[in-house]
Order: structure tokens, then C-alpha cells, then sequence
């Protein structure tokens, strides 16, 4: 895209000899910027305008810069905007209007990365798609998605996260999605909510920018979003167990390696999905009921789904250095999650033992002990052989399981002790053992992995 296009998009003026200018990307980190790219400074803990020199000599071809900053002579195209950030999102939405692919935009507490992995893989089998990468999924990471696409896209599936009421209005009015999908209703980010109603509030905000004759696709198993739903003036298709939903999972078999389930609506069919836990049957029934709405022939959504693959360290299995099998689940946390995974973790068959390796749970709030606490109810001494609990939070837990497991099988870490943990970790892991890893993202249990491997 040339300058010229870029400076229409955001409405400004540019000098003319600048307007032939072409950008090839857009970044707005010097760390990661690709030559021929437009520099958007961003201000966080440091201000992104520090980095605009950087940036040249790393080979942007342009920078936007935020008016009230002072001005700098610099003998290169700067863009003055209001406020960069709105000015990415606002070349973002030119850009996606341009594009103009059918888009479909999911939130949830938990399920979004995974259940965006599946829909893609389903869509890929008729359509051009391209998908959010990594867990891009918020103010910033969505329209940095969306001016990643290539010109030919036909579908874009974009994750879409929040933990402030407002930021998924705004960024479901910035993609208008054709289709929402919201996974389900947990307590992730409930410190900033104070309870779960609150939370399926926000998360009905993704309906606020769909199109009036889109569609939302939600888990009819939760009543927080069923009684929201009644008013929307768009169609509605659920999803779930129970009898009521459009696309009901019956007939689930888990193992070690994937799981298997039928489809009220597909009797006839067999599917499975290349992951453990019972909860990835509703993500796959999210996918099925997007592909199905594309009218995607169903042996082709099974197939897709049964080799698809998802976004690392989400119930990821992966071989440790010592023989045991590593099941990763260490890119974020919070209980209900959590104790899905430890639930479908202890049925994993194993000739060796079990060892649960649990992080801080982060963004809960007052609640914070007690839902700690919680997660004992899925932590069986008959399954689980050892307890390794790394931060503060998870005090709460070691407490209620000091009367379950003896001083050798429950271990306490705080945050600057990883070190410990994963020497300690090392000596009791033998061959054939599993080891789960789980952790809110700024408790970085992807350390510990990293040992492990
Ligand atoms: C503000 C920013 O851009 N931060 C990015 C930056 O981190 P860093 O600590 O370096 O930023 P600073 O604030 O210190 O620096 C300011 C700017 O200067 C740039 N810069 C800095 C140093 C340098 O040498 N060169 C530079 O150009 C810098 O890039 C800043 O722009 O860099 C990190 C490494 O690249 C980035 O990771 C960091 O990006 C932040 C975290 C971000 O939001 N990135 C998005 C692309 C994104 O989507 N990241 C996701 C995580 C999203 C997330 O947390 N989602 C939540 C739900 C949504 C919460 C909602 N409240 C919201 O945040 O909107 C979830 O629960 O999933 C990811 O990568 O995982
Ligand atoms: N439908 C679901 N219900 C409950 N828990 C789930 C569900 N899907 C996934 N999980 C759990 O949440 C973890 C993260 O999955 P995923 O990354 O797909 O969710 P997410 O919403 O993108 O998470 P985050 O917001 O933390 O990035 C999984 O590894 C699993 O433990
Ligand atoms: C970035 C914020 N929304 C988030 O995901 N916080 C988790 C709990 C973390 O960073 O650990």
C-alpha cells in the first residue's frame, strides 16, 4: 500500500513527494520489524516514539507520530495522527474494508485460540482463510491480524479477547463480524468484573458490531448466555450437551491421544479431535456449526478436525528429556480450565505416575483464595502421585492438600524459586511418567517446560 492510500485511510495530509511511498507491513516493534515496513509507535511502559531512529535503521520506510509528542526533524515520511493506536486500528478497519472477507470473530474465557484452530481448519478445506496467530487477540493484536492478510483472503477468523467491559464492543464494531461465537463463561479476568454475570455482559458486547444478518453461534449450556440471547435480533445456532442445543455432542471417549464423539445432527458419523478433554468436543461443535452455516459437506469438517492442528502450550503433549511425556497447557490459567484439564489429565493411563505442575492463577480478585482452593476437588492422591505449586496464590491450594499428600509428594515454590521447582521436578520425573504444566501467562511456566524438553 502506497502512502498516498495510507494517509486517505486515516484522513490526514501528507507531504507529495512522500505519497509514492509504498509500505509492505505494518510493525510496531523495532525488535521484530520487517524492512519496507510503516512504524506505528505505541505507548506502553516505554513510549514506542523513543524507537522511531531504531526503526529507520531497521528498515521501516515510514513512521506515523502522535501530535502531542514533540516534534523531531527527521529526513524521513512521518504520519501525524491524534493517537497511534487509534490510528492502527482505524488503517486496520480501511484495510479490512478493502479485503472485505467474510469474517468470523470469537471470544469466550476460555476455548477462543483453540476453537479459532478448529474453525480455520474447517474453512480451509473450501475457502482462502487466514486466522489470528499466536493469541494476537487484543486492542492491539486484532488489527495487527487484520493487516496481516493478503489480498486474496476470503475468510478471516479472529480471536478476539478482553478483561475490561468496552474493549470487545470496540473491537467487534472495528471487524463486524458476519459470525460471533462465544465458547463459554468462565472466571477468567473476574477480578475486573466481580462476577460471572457481569463477565457474560462483556462478552456479549462481540454481538455489538455483528451484522443484522449475522449470526451468533454460543454454548447453550450456559444459562448466563442463554437468557441474554432471547433479545438478540440476529440467528442464533447453540451448541453443547444438552438436548436443546443445534448441535449436541453425544457418545465422548477420551484417551491419551485424542477424542472421540457423534453429533446428534451427523448420527451417522464419527468424529474425533487430536486433543484430550471433554471440553474440546464443544470447541470442535463450535467449529462444526460455523462450517455447517458455510455449508461445508460434513465428511470434510471430520477430517479436518481430526488432524488439525492447535496453537502450542494448549493441552499440547510434548516429549521430555528424561523419558515422561509433558502435557502443556502453560499459556494462561484460571479454575475452570483448570480443573478441566486436571480432570481429563488423571484419566490419562500411564505405566508411570502422574505430577501436576500448577502456577499462580492471576486476575481473580478477592475470590482469588478460594478459587485457589478449588482445584483441589480435581486433584486425586489415587491419580495424582506428586504436587508441585509454583507462587502465592496457590497457598490456598497447598492448604487444602497437605492433609491428601505427605511432605514428599506436595511441594510449595514461590515465584523467584523456578529454579528449585525444576531441579526437584528433574529428580522425581522417571521414563513413562506425565507430567501436566498449567499457569496464568505471567507466572512463565513455559520456563519450566523449556527445561523439561
Ligand atoms: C504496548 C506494547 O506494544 N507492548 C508490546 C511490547 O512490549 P514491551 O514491554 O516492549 O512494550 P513497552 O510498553 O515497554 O514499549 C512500548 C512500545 O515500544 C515498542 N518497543 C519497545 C522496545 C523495543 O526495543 N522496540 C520497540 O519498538 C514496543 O513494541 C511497544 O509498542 O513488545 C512485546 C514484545 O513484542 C509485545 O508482546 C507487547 O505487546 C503487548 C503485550 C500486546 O498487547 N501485544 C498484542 C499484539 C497482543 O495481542 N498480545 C497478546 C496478548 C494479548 C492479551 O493479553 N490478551 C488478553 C485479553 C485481552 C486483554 C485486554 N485488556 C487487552 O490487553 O486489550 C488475554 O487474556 O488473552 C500476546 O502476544 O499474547
Ligand atoms: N471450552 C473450554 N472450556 C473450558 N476450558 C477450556 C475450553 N477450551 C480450552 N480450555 C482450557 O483453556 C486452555 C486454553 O485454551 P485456549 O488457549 O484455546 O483458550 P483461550 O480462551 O484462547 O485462552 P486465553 O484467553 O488464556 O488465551 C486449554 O488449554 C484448556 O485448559
Ligand atoms: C494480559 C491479561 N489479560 C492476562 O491474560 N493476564 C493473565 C492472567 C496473565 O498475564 O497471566
Amino acid at each position: 500500500m502506497q502512502l498516498a492510500e495510507i494517509a486517505k485511510a486515516l484522513k490526514i495530509t501528507i507531504k507529495e513527494d512522500w505519497e509514492n511511498v509504498t509500505v509492505t507491513s505494518v510493525s510496531f516493534d523495532t525488535r521484530t520489524l520487517r524492512p519496507g515496513a510503516l512504524f506505528i509507535p505505541l505507548i506502553g511502559e516505554k513510549d514506542g516514539h523513543h524507537f522511531v531512529e531504531q526503526a529507520i535503521a531497521n528498515g521501516a520506510v515510514a513512521t506515523l507520530w502522535q501530535a502531542d509528542h514533540q516534534k523531531t526533524t527527521f529526513s524521513f515520511p512521518m504520519l501525524e495522527v491524534n493517537n497511534t493506536l487509534a490510528a492502527l486500528q482505524k488503517l486496520a478497519k480501511y484495510y479490512l474494508n478493502k479485503i472485505n472477507p467474510r469474517v468470523i470473530a470469537v471470544t469466550g474465557s476460555n476455548g477462543k485460540t483453540t476453537t479459532k484452530d478448529m474453525i480455520a481448519a474447517i474453512l480451509a478445506t473450501s475457502f482462502n482463510v487466514k486466522k489470528t496467530q499466536e493469541n494476537f487477540n487484543n486492542q492491539i493484536g486484532v488489527p495487527m491480524t487484520i493487516l496481516n492478510i493478503e489480498p486474496n483472503t476470503e475468510v478471516l477468523v479472529v480471536e478476539m479477547g478482553m478483561d475490561h467491559f468496552g474493549e470487545l464492543d470496540h473491537l467487534s464494531r472495528l471487524v463486524s463480524p458476519d459470525i460471533a461465537v462465544i465458547t463459554m463463561i468462565g472466571e477468567a479476568h473476574i477480578e475486573f468484573f466481580g462476577t460471572r454475570d457481569k463477565i457474560a455482559d462483556a462478552k456479549m458486547e462481540i454481538t455489538h458490531g455483528l451484522k443484522e444478518d449475522g449470526v451468533l453461534v454460543y454454548n447453550g449450556d450456559e444459562p448466563l448466555l442463554r437468557e441474554r440471547t432471547s433479545r438478540l435480533l440476529q440467528e442464533t445456532r447453540t451448541f453443547g450437551g444438552a438436548q436443546d442445543n443445534d448441535y449436541r455432542a453425544i457418545n465422548v471417549v477420551s484417551n491419551e491421544k485424542q477424542t472421540g464423539f457423534r453429533v446428534t445432527k451427523w448420527p451417522e458419523l464419527n468424529f474425533t479431535v487430536p486433543m484430550i478433554g471433554s471440553y474440546n468436543v464443544k470447541n470442535a461443535l463450535a467449529a462444526l456449526a460455523v462450517g455447517d452455516y458455510f455449508q461445508i459437506p460434513v465428511k470434510k469438517m471430520a477430517a479436518a478436525l481430526s488432524n488439525f492442528s492447535v496453537t502450542a502450550n494448549r493441552t499440547q503433549w510434548i516429549a521430555g528429556s528424561q523419558g515422561e511425556m509433558i502435557l502443556s497447557d502453560v499459556y494462561n490459567s484460571n479454575p475452570t480450565a483448570a480443573k478441566l484439564v486436571l480432570r481429563a489429565f488423571s484419566q490419562v493411563p500411564t505405566a508411570g505416575k502422574r505430577v501436576v505442575v500448577l502456577g499462580d492463577m492471576l486476575e481473580l480478585g478477592s475470590a482469588s483464595p478460594q478459587l485457589h482452593a478449588s482445584l483441589a476437588q480435581a486433584i486425586d492422591p489415587q491419580k495424582i502421585a506428586e504436587v508441585f505449586l509454583c507462587g502465592t496464590q496457590v497457598k490456598a491450594l497447598a492448604a487444602k492438600l497437605v492433609n491428601k499428600f505427605s511432605n514428599d509428594q506436595l511441594h510449595l515454590y514461590d515465584l523467584n524459586h523456578q529454579a528449585q521447582l525444576i531441579a526437584d521436578l528433574k529428580d522425581s520425573l522417571k521414563a513413562q511418567d506425565l507430567v501436566m504444566l498449567k499457569g496464568s501467562h505471567g507466572i512463565h511456566l513455559e520456563n519450566v517446560l523449556a527445561a523439561l524438553k
